[in-house]
């Protein structure tokens, strides 16, 4: 196990003209699980694979613990990689393929059993433990893949780039919290590559917000959801993303079309004003309270609702309400409590 330190690292293609990884500084510390979120085309994998070894950097170092590894080798690495389809041995059983890394580094017969039984009981994969890789479905492949990610207990990091893609919807939620589980007793450093911000969420320690070649913000899975530093994550975020809503400033006043949404606002120099509001912390009156609005549409969500509204200027907004919580059918109020109101100038957090 170790720290993974990028140090300036970045990366171009073609030869300095543009780069797909800008160089930065960039930290995973030991023992933690880390998720590089963004959308295709972001750098997700190209800095996975300057941690692995895949690409060497143009721009900076590599360091796993205080190694300088930059430019070593994959072998040199020690660390273990499941890609975004599977990779199996197809002349072995599941059991070989999962022994395999085991045996190459010459561990005893009883210690790889012992192993190879716990990671084949974590995956759901006992009982096919003696079936030949090549008879299995692409979903089980990808679980032996996985499996061989897990197995050593020993490797500085793991990397995982999308390991889910294949796997069915059903069994994804499953999958997850068994590999969180099974990394909660080995500790290792993990980053994993998604694009999908639920996999982040409920996978990761910390994400890291990545946008054209450049992490944009990182922090724990409430830090992103509470505290967006920007409207690109306020909005990549949450489902539906962040309201962001034209406001005005006078002295330490914030107003929305005309009511106070907040009064302790530091002086905001420049740039459009918006508040910007999560979906899950506006309330629906049917007091005089707040600003008035009408429905435009309703979404059913099962045990939630999400409610399109427009308020008199125009504005649009999402509230996502409770099943039990009524929408009122006249005088509509939209209800901003002023500790989930953020203010943002040009789409950048200003209140902090
Ligand atoms: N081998 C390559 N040669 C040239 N350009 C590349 C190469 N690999 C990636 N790129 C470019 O670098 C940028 C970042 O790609 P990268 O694969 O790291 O993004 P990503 O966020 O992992 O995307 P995806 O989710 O689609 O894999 C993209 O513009 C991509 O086209």
């Amino acid at each position: 196990m170790a720290r993974i330190h990028l140090d300036g690292v970045g990366h171009s293609y073609d030869g300095g003209r543009t780069h797909a990884l800008q160089p930065a500084d960039i930290l995973f510390e030991d023992g933690k699980t880390y998720a590089l979120l963004g959308p295709s085309g972001c750098g997700k994998t190209t800095m996975l694979n300057i941690v692995s070894g895949l690409l060497f950097p143009s721009d900076g170092r590599v360091r796993l613990g205080e190694r300088d590894v930059t430019r070593a080798a994959i072998a040199d690495r020690n660390i273990a990689q499941v890609f975004q389809f599977p990779v199996v041995y197809r002349s072995k059983t599941v059991f070989g393929n999962l022994a395999f890394p085991l045996k190459c580094r010459n561990w005893d017969k009883a210690r790889i059993e012992r192993r190879v039984s716990e990671v084949a009981e974590l995956l759901g994969l006992t009982a096919r433990l003696g079936r030949s890789a090549r008879s299995l479905t692409a979903d089980e492949k990808q679980l032996i893949s996985l499996g061989r990610g897990l197995v050593r207990d020993d490797v500085a990091a793991l990397l995982m780039d999308e390991p889910l893609t294949v796997i069915d919807p059903q069994m994804k939620f499953d999958l997850r919290r068994r590999i969180k589980q099974a990394n909660e007793r080995t500790r290792h450093t993990v980053i994993y590559v998604t694009h999908d911000q639920n996999e982040a969420m409920t996978f990761a320690d910390e994400i890291l917000v990545m946008q054209a070649g450049r992490v944009i913000q990182r922090g724990t899975p409430k830090d992103l959801f509470e505290r967006p530093l920007n409207a690109y994550v306020g909005t990549f975020i949450g489902s539906p993303g962040m309201n962001f809503v034209p406001a005005t400033q006078s002295g330490g006043e914030i107003r929305v079309g005309g009511e106070i949404i907040r009064n302790d606002a530091p002086t905001i120099v420049g740039g459009t004003l918006t508040v910007g509001i999560r979906p899950e912390h506006i309330r629906l009156s049917a007091t005089d309270r707040g600003l008035p609005a009408r429905v435009i549409g309703v979404q059913d969500q099962g045990n939630v609702r999400v409610v399109e509204l427009e308020l008199a200027d125009g504005a649009r907004l999402k509230a996502k309400l409770p099943r039990e919580h009524a929408i009122p059918a006249d005088a509509l109020r939209v209800v901003m409590p002023s500790q989930h109101a953020h203010i943002y100038a040009d789409g950048v957090r200003a209140d902090i």
